[in-house]
């Protein structure tokens, strides 16, 4: 379902009695950017100086025919849907005018509900080709239009660069969008850049879901009447509404309940809700974006995730990444939150041991960059002497420290001449795993040794052995 609200729609017909009747239903049907025009002629020169969504065109008309004029317009404004209104029922008329390029025919008088339902389509399948060309644009291109509304998410990582392109392609949309990930990943990071680069003009309203009975979350989204249940002396605002012209953060989807998965479902689609105890539907155009840590595709196998809502949420989706598999950015979070915590605590920046970035690499890390957060910000209000010693991060992650590395691989095949001919030599074996270490650990040297069980500097110096490296 489209918000009819931000599509500008022209009306042309010379009847002036046909153009007031389209234009009240268009209005009361939400499209507050309905114009109308009763003289052919002036159709083009209003479509080179406005945007117009779709068009509404009447085929008899003196001056330039509705047919000619269809031509026209397919020939220079392609994008745009028309749809014909006919005062004659003659079926090869109908077939040429689609065949030229109309999205539907009607006879006049139009069923109301049959002809709101075809602009709505027209209007949903041009948002989506315009998504779709936003999107290729996007993919083609390594440069971000707003650099600025991601800077607060550190990273250097080419799969998060990605991601953000993606979210400038679609954060016009008002399609959902479901984030997934790990939990401490960074999701109501990524959600809230989304809204900075959506251009919406209403709040960013975020609500955690989990824990919200049925009757709690209808209250909190929905609102309620004076009077509508025992103890509601007030009318409330539902945060739909508070979020209206903004997004709608629901944080934690994958614990919504039941019943109200049928009535977010009914929220997504129809755009209307019911405050509780009213009988008059509100219409909604915040924009939904829902982030959870598990597995709704499993949860929707064993029916305790609606399949239609899976689906419907899932219309632009964001997998974050977890931080084991975006080491490079290990060294930048740990800079990051030496920084930040130094600052909150009114201290200097303390220095950190230079195998820390790799000790850290080789921790699977579970609760990601929060973990990651809380460890550095413990280290610093912990530390005395101006120096971090490995030790407080050893202590802290103790037993949990499972080092996790690249994937196991077959080092033998990888050494050059020996592919199953005969056993590598030492040399040969050394390259190929330090060359496996670097790649896994996307160039950086302290992690590459932590993967390899051996120093930075002897890494280093086996290195500068093979002429790879500047001595440190
Ligand atoms: N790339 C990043 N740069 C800087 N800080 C980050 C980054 N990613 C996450 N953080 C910080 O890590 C913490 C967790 O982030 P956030 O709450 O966005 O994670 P989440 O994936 O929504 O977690 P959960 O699933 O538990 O709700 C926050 O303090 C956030 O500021």
């Amino acid at each position: 379902m489209t918000v009819p609200g931000k599509f500008p729609i022209l009306l042309v017909d010379d009847e002036e009695e046909m153009l007031f009747i389209h234009s009240v239903m268009f209005r009361g049907a939400g499209f507050s950017e309905v114009t109308t025009l009763s003289d052919s002629r002036k159709v083009l020169p209003l479509l080179e100086e406005r945007s117009v969504a779709l068009i509404v065109l009447d085929l008899y008309m003196p001056f330039l025919g509705g047919f000619e004029l269809l031509k026209e317009i397919k020939d220079r404004f392609p994008q745009i849907p028309v749809i014909i209104m006919s005062a004659a029922n003659q079926i090869e008329l109908a077939v040429e005018c689609m065949k030229t390029g109309a999205f539907d025919y009607f006879v006049k008088p139009a069923e109301k509900s049959r002809l709101l339902a075809s602009v709505n389509r027209a209007l949903e399948l041009h948002s989506l080709r315009d998504e779709v060309s936003l999107l290729t644009r996007h993919f083609f291109s390594d440069r971000l239009d707003r650099e600025e509304v991601f800077a607060s998410i550190i990273t250097r990582n080419p799969a998060m660069r990605r991601i953000f392109r993606y979210m400038e392609a679609v954060a016009a949309s008002d399609q959902p969008v479901l984030v997934t990930g790990e939990t401490g990943v960074g999701k109501e990071m990524v959600v809230r850049a989304l809204h900075d680069a959506s251009h919406r003009k209403g709040q960013f309203i975020a609500v955690n879901v989990a824990g919200l009975d049925d009757q709690a979350f209808s209250d909190t989204l929905f609102g309620h009447t004076r009077g509508a249940f025992t103890g509601a002396d007030q009318a409330r605002e539902g945060l739909v509404t508070k979020a209206a012209g903004g997004t709608l953060f629901l944080d934690e989807i994958g614990d919504l309940q039941l019943p109200s998965q049928i009535k977010l479902l009914r929220l997504l689609q129809e755009r209307e809700y019911y405050p509780l105890g009213s009988d008059n539907a509100k219409k909604s155009d915040s924009r939904i974006v829902v982030a959870t840590n598990r597995d709704l595709k499993q949860m929707m196998e064993g029916n305790s995730f609606r399949s239609d809502l899976y689906y419907r949420l899932k219309t632009h989706r964001i997998q974050v990444p977890p931080l084991r598999d975006r080491l490079e950015d290990m060294p930048l979070l740990v800079n990051h939150f030496l920084d930040e915590a130094a600052a909150a605590m009114g201290k200097s920046r303390p220095v950190p041991p230079v195998e820390l970035n790799g000790y850290l690499a080789a921790y699977s890390f579970p609760g990601n960059i929060r973990e990651l957060k809380g460890l550095i910000f413990d280290a610093v209000a912990s530390h005395q002497q101006g120096v971090l010693s490995l030790e407080t991060f050893r202590k802290a992650i103790g037993n949990d420290h499972t080092p996790h590395g690249p994937e196991p691989v077959d080092y033998f095949k990888h050494c050059s001449g020996a592919a199953g001919e005969r056993m590598p030599t030492l040399k040969e074996a050394e390259e190929a795993l330090i060359a496996h270490a670097l790649k896994a650990a996307c160039g950086n040297q302290g992690i590459a040794a932590a993967h390899l069980g051996i120093s930075r500097q002897a890494l280093n110096k086996r290195l500068c052995r093979r002429g790879e490296n500047p001595p440190d």
